[in-house]
């Protein structure tokens, strides 16, 4: 069943049109992230939902109620921000009791969803403290706290970890991970961090220029993304572009990245002789090329170091193939040294191939 329906959404800050008849539907129980670079419209677009901005055309659905109108206190949903927005001179307890003291709700049906919230997010020993007596994990989690206890259909979350450093940060994407396993609401999850976005999402909505751009699940974002923009925003390290034209002979495709440099396309996963003689950007990420001493049986160009940079498992090698510079992700511990003469091959089953005049997917 849908839980949040965005249908033709268009929103102006003056004569700015920051979203342009957007149209998204996010299930019951999905973790939706949407995902994108400064400015792409992302938290403009969970403000429209959570009704914190007056959208100039278009509507909302939550849980199938028409709430276009409605007062975000009237929407069912719970948002947490990147700011904690914690009240300063209250405890976490009444931080929690806060909203629902204000909606009139029963003393005991309070302590019952702070007793819940407070134990599915370990912060039962916090519960008498101010914020500036806890960390910036654990005013997160009270954060987080404050939504569970509304108990809410939907939450909303904006860049909530990415006030805290990278360990903190790993941890707490876990137990976010595992509170949507437990509770299975739908969440919807505002980031500029690819990480979280792959490890969270079951569904990413990557958006540039207020337009989503591909919206799937992670694994096919990262194997099969739509376009150019989307390859070079997902995966870290990025993926390598080579620019190179596309020939088509009865034998099977290939790109020429320059003199005596092909890349047969056999294993490629679509059709691409109408586009011969065109211009195109094939697409590998680092972890899909292999590099050997000698030559393979496989797709292989002989290329050369230029550097090796260890990433302790294992280590990044950087490699000249003509005119083009591109990174493998190698099982090696230093044993590549500048100048040294390599082969490099390539896995065409998970490569991406790109028009190179439109940008899209061939
Ligand atoms: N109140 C406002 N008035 C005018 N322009 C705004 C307002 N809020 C946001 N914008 C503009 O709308 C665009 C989208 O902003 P938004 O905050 O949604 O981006 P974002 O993708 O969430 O970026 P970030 O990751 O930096 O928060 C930006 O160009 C921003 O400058």
């Amino acid at each position: 069943m849908t839980s949040v329906s965005v249908r033709d959404l268009t929103l102006k800050f003056g004569s700015l049109e920051v979203l342009h008849t957007l149209n998204l539907d996010i299930d019951e129980g999905e973790f939706l992230v949407l995902l994108g670079p400064s400015g792409c419209g992302k938290s403009t677009l969970l403000n429209c939902i959570a009704g914190l901005l007056d959208i100039s055309e278009g509507q909302i659905f939550i849980s199938g109620k028409n709430v276009t109108w409605e007062e975000p206190k009237d929407r069912g949903i719970g948002m947490v921000f990147q700011s904690y927005a914690l009240y300063p001179q209250m405890s976490v307890e009444k931080n929690l009791s806060f909203g629902l003291k204000i909606a009139g709700l029963p003393k005991g049906e309070i302590a019952k969803r702070i007793e819940r919230a407070a134990e599915v997010l370990q912060i039962q020993s916090l519960l008498k403290r101010k914020p500036a007596q806890l960390s910036g994990g654990q005013r997160q989690r009270v954060a987080i706290g404050r939504a569970l206890v509304r108990d809410v259909d939907v939450f909303l979350f904006d860049e909530p970890l990415s006030n805290l450093d990278a360990k903190l940060r790993a941890e707490l994407r876990v137990e976010l991970k595992r509170l949507h396993q437990n509770l299975k609401n739908t969440m919807i999850y505002v980031t500029h961090d690819q990480i979280e976005a792959l490890t969270l999402a079951d569904r990413i909505a990557v958006m540039k220029g207020g337009i989503i751009q591909q919206l799937d699940a992670p694994l096919t974002i990262y194997n099969k993304p739509v376009n150019l923009f989307v390859a070079g925003f997902i995966g870290s390290p990025s993926m390598n572009f080579l620019k190179g034209s596309l020939l088509a002979q009865a034998g099977g495709s290939s790109v020429l990245l320059g003199p005596d440099q092909s890349v047969s396309l056999d294993g490629y996963d679509a059709q691409t002789d109408m586009f011969n003689g065109q211009d195109v950007i094939f697409g590998v990420r680092p972890e899909h090329l292999t590099i050997t001493r000698e030559a393979t049986s496989g797709p292989n160009l002989p290329a050369v170091v230029e550097l090796e940079e260890p990433m302790g498992a294992d280590s990044l090698v950087w490699l000249r193939l003509g005119s083009h510079s591109m990174s493998v992700r190698a099982d090696s511990a230093g044993e590549y040294r500048p100048g040294d003469k390599v082969f490099v091959t390539f896995d065409l089953a998970h490569a991406s191939l790109f028009d190179a005049s439109t940008e899209d997917r061939i």
